[in-house]
């Protein structure tokens, strides 16, 4: 297994970086995309399929979380090449926040561009139904805000300059393109847009945290993405993300009703060919 760094170093990322150039063989990936939560398969989209577990990687940590396969693809979707990260890193698994972007620097020393991160959130905004997709449009990061950024310590001039701007983190044109292809779908009855909460995790959030998120101007909760986002931004990524709302949030203490973890892996799994539909010809109009 490989063991997480102790703090980030620059030889490390290019020491990951060339070890999957040493796997990739042909693949030239302009695009890296992120599976959330129970959306693995989207990885099942990825053709003349390339599978490199994130255990034989340097530097790579663990994926503990079920729903999380925890491997790399490399291969292409709808004739683009692509990276694939069937599997991401949460900092409740204990990760630094820098761990968790790492990938995201790694795979901009593979030549991506452009990264599709997608994600399972609770819904917040009560127009917001279970089965809906939302493009982000922007994020509120509780982590980064109290400090918990995958850019503190020490600036890595080669990657990014050391105050990045984030007001433009998720591409406007990209969300409208996005968009557009779930119309050519017909799924504009269940596609949305607004904001990402992001949350420490692992715990689910109280109703007065729910409360509190949406007077904020939250759409919707999760516990992932912005760390990604962030490192994504710094290196000159594009990003274009969309949470599959796969829970209500409950808002009112008189519910019976809760959330769980199964409860969001088999949203996941009954949105998964809609999800897998919407990426790949998101991915071939790129
Ligand atoms: O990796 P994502 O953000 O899709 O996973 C969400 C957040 C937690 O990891 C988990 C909670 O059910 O789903
Ligand atoms: N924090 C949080 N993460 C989630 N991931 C999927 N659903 C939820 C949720 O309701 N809250």
């Amino acid at each position: 297994m490989a063991s997480p760094a102790e703090t980030y170093s620059t030889e490390k990322v290019h020491e990951s970086a060339n070890f999957l150039k040493s796997k990739m063989g042909s693949v030239k990936p302009k695009i890296g995309v992120i599976c959330g939560s129970g959306l693995s398969g989207l990885g099942e989209l990825v053709e003349n399929k390339i599978i490199i577990k994130y255990t034989d990687i340097p530097s790579f940590v663990e994926s503990t979380v079920p729903g999380h396969k925890g491997q790399m693809l490399f291969g292409q979707i709808n004739g683009k090449d692509v990276v694939c990260m069937q599997g991401r890193f949460h900092p409740y698994e204990g990760y630094p926040a820098w761990v968790v972007g790492f990938p995201l620097r790694v795979m901009k020393l593979l030549g991506v561009d452009t990264v599709l991160a997608t994600n399972a959130a609770g819904g917040i905004n009560p127009d917001f139904k279970v089965g809906d997709f939302m493009v982000i449009k922007d994020h509120i990061s509780f982590p980064g805000l109290s400090g918990f950024n995958p850019l503190r310590g020490h600036n890595d001039e080669s990657f990014g300059p050391r105050f990045p701007a984030m007001n433009d983190s998720y591409d406007k044109k990209l969300r409208t393109l996005f968009k557009q292809c779930a119309s050519e779908l017909g799924l504009d009855n269940i596609m949305r847009e607004g904001v990402y909460c992001n949350v420490a995790g692992p715990s689910y959030e109280t109703i007065a945290e729910l409360r509190l998120l949406l007077k904020l101007g939250g759409d919707a909760v999760g516990m992932s993405t912005a760390q990604e986002v962030v490192t994504a931004r710094h290196c000159g990524l594009k990003v274009v993300a969309c949470s599959l709302i796969t829970n209500e949030c409950i808002l009112e203490y008189d519910s019976n009703k809760t959330v769980c973890h199964e409860e969001v892996l088999e949203t996941s799994k009954q949105r998964a060919q809609k999800m897998e539909s919407l990426v790949s010809k998101f991915i071939g109009k790129l």
